[in-house]
């Protein structure tokens, strides 16, 4: 554990692929005593704690946030419960698609006089290892102090950035939510390619990742933009510009990005209830 103020206590409902990637940043960042509902985790680091249910949770456990990452289709039952036991929460979403409307509709089937206040935010798998990206949307009724302390927890295990309209949380989700899966897709492809010219396997996957990787840093480290590194690396009637022509066709990445990331927000629009 570091020496770094701790983070705002959170009850964690859902300790899956993104609740247990954001656990995993915040234990190694030091997290105020907090409770996570599992049904697979076995035990946690004291003081923190795993229950199997709500009734399960210390009477006096009073969380500062209540994070919920279970997935958007299933996450009406779990609500309704949540606002008996916590009726004025500040709660933070993790799901992709649902609005802020249909959470509070859900956490009214509970309680019907709950007054949580909703922020929602898609943080991304790399968050396990302090390299999220995460972006954050708070209605107006949130206090400062709410938002500080989402913030806090996700800067925690990475970057963050607020957007000011609900609806662009769907975007969100499109280019960084999901955008980790693009990425490791590029790495499969480009690993079974360089089998196809010759490779073996482990000197294909090596390749793959390691230029991902050296990529990645660039773009993290450097001011400069994609282009120019893009076009640093093209010598003229070289390889690069021979691939290249393939992919920058207009019906090639550009379409297929295009029309791929319009159909992760369709999806998200169809999950907002
Ligand atoms: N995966 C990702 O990269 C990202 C996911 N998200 C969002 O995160 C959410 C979770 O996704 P993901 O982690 O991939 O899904 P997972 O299925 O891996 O995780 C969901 C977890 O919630 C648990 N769960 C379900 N119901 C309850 C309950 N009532 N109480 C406690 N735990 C419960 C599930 O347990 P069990 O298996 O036993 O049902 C499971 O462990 C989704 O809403 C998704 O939109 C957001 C950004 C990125
Ligand atoms: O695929 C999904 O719906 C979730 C949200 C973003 C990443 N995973």
């Amino acid at each position: 554990m570091t020496n770094t103020p701790l983070l705002p206590s959170i009850l964690l409902v859902g300790c899956g692929k993104m609740g247990g990637a954001m656990l995993e940043g915040w234990l190694a960042h030091g997290l105020a005593p907090s409770v996570v509902i599992d049904r697979h985790l076995a035990e946690l680091p004291a003081p923190h704690r795993v229950v199997r249910s709500l009734e399960a949770i210390p009477a006096d456990f009073a969380p500062d946030i209540i994070l919920v990452a279970v997935k958007p289709q299933k996450a009406n039952g779990v609500l309704a419960e949540l606002a008996q036991h916590f009726p004025n929460a500040t709660l933070l979403s993790v799901m992709a698609g649902r609005t802020i409307a249909s959470l509070l509709a859900a956490y009214r089937e509970g309680n019907a006089a709950a007054s949580p206040i909703i922020i929602r935010s898609m943080p991304n798998t790399p968050s396990a290892l302090g390299a999220g990206m995460s972006g954050l949307y708070a209605p107006p009724e949130a206090s400062a102090e709410q938002k500080k302390q989402c913030d806090q927890l996700l800067s925690a295990v990475g970057k963050t950035v607020w957007v000011d309209q609900e609806g662009l949380i769907d975007s969100v989700a499109a280019i960084s939510g999901s955008g980790p899966a693009y990425v490791f897709l590029l790495a499969e492809l480009l690993e079974q390619a360089g089998i196809e010219q010759g490779l073996d396997a482990p000197t294909a996957r090596a390749l793959a990742r390691g230029t991902i990787y050296g990529a990645g840093q660039m773009l993290h480290q450097l001011p400069t933009d994609a282009a120019e590194l893009r076009r640093n690396v093209t010598s003229p009637g070289g390889t690069t510009e021979a691939a290249l022509k393939v992919l920058m066709a207009s019906d090639a990445w550009p379409q297929a990005v295009s029309t791929a990331i319009a159909a992760a927000v369709k999806r998200a629009k169809e999950l907002a209830s």
